[in-house]
């Protein structure tokens, strides 16, 4: 007689979702969205609040897919900027299944992460984690401290979160644990983007982040909220080379200069450093044109901002 019965372990269910980290600026949400993708594909700086568009990157697992909706900064409205930014926020928040809360290993829980989590409170459907972050920034006892400081902010404004989790996104620890704890929370489902693919943001508006990132680098602090980047144009050159037609929109002829440098030195560096970015992006070589125009106080016109793609 033949055995018939073969040991079968059931195999976990597909799980597959949307995941947003929020934060204030400067939490690490952008650069801990790279970790976790492992591919630059929201931008970073070391100032606040550059991250203007839902970026999307996608975690593949063989039994999961989580898409991380990277959102900007959260924060009290002050300009029409800051409100359409923080309706984007909301929006985002209410379509996906897990929002976690970032907040910096190194620094005191301050009004900015309480606002944060309060409006988290408004968002009932969606699971609640808390990630702390920058842990290579404190001390074991430090990190261990923030991890009570941060329960108990769930506890009183959220009835808890449904777990706190340390990491460091510069040096990767932990952050094949934030993965997982994002992938448990999500439903079954199937697979919704093939396999491989990194990030449904359209190429243009990576392009547009990227030159973004490079203008910005090592100006002043006003800048950040004054600088929007659109990409008008692209050709396909006879010679394989992509031509890339960039705007770059200050709020000021003042800023006009910052931009571009003296003798238009600096605007030339921008373009090199970015034209790199971009061809590792596309795989391909391109040709950028940057040029920098003014659209007065584009950040309070509503036509401006549509017009920049807010
Ligand atoms: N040491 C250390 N620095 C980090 C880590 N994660 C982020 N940073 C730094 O913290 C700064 C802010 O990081 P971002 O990822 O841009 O922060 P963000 O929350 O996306 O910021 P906004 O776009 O302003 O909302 C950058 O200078 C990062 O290099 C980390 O794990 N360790």
């Amino acid at each position: 007689m033949t055995d018939t019965t073969t040991s079968t372990t059931p195999t976990p269910p597909h799980r597959s979702g949307f995941a947003c980290l929020v934060g204030r600026p400067n939490a690490g949400k952008s650069t801990l969205t790279n970790a976790l993708v492992g591919q630059k594909v929201a931008i970073t700086s070391s100032r606040p609040q550059t991250t203007r568009h839902t970026v999307r990157g996608i975690v593949h697992r063989p039994d999961a897919q989580l898409v991380l909706v990277d959102t900007p900064g959260l924060h009290r409205p002050r300009t029409l900027l800051g409100q359409r930014l923080n309706d984007l926020v909301h929006e985002t928040l209410a379509e996906v299944d897990v929002v976690a809360l970032c907040i910096p290993a190194d620094e005191k829980i301050g009004p900015g992460d309480r606002f944060i989590a309060e409006a988290l409170a408004a968002v009932p459907r969606s699971t609640k984690v808390a990630l702390v972050t920058k842990t290579d920034k404190a001390s074991r006892q430090q990190v261990a401290e923030q991890l009570l400081a941060v329960s108990a902010l769930g506890e009183e404004l959220l009835g808890g979160f449904s777990d706190v989790v340390p990491a460091s996104a510069l040096t990767g620890e932990q952050v094949d644990t934030v993965a997982d704890v994002l992938l448990q929370h999500l439903p079954e489902g199937p697979r919704l983007y093939p396999d491989g693919e990194l990030t449904d943001e359209p190429e243009q508006v990576m392009v547009a982040e990227l030159v973004r990132e490079a203008a910005l680098e090592g100006v002043r602090d006003e800048l950040p909220h004054s600088l929007a980047v659109v990409v008008e144009e692209t050709q396909e050159q006879e010679n394989g080379v992509l031509k890339v037609f960039v705007w770059l929109y200050v709020e000021r002829e003042s800023q006009k200069g910052i931009v571009i440098g003296k003798g238009g030195a600096r605007l030339k560096d921008v373009g090199t450093r970015a034209r790199h970015q971009i061809e590792a992006l596309l795989g391909t070589k391109v040709h950028l044109d940057l040029r920098v125009k003014v659209a007065k106080d584009w950040q309070r016109d509503p036509k401006q901002l549509q017009r920049l793609g807010f």
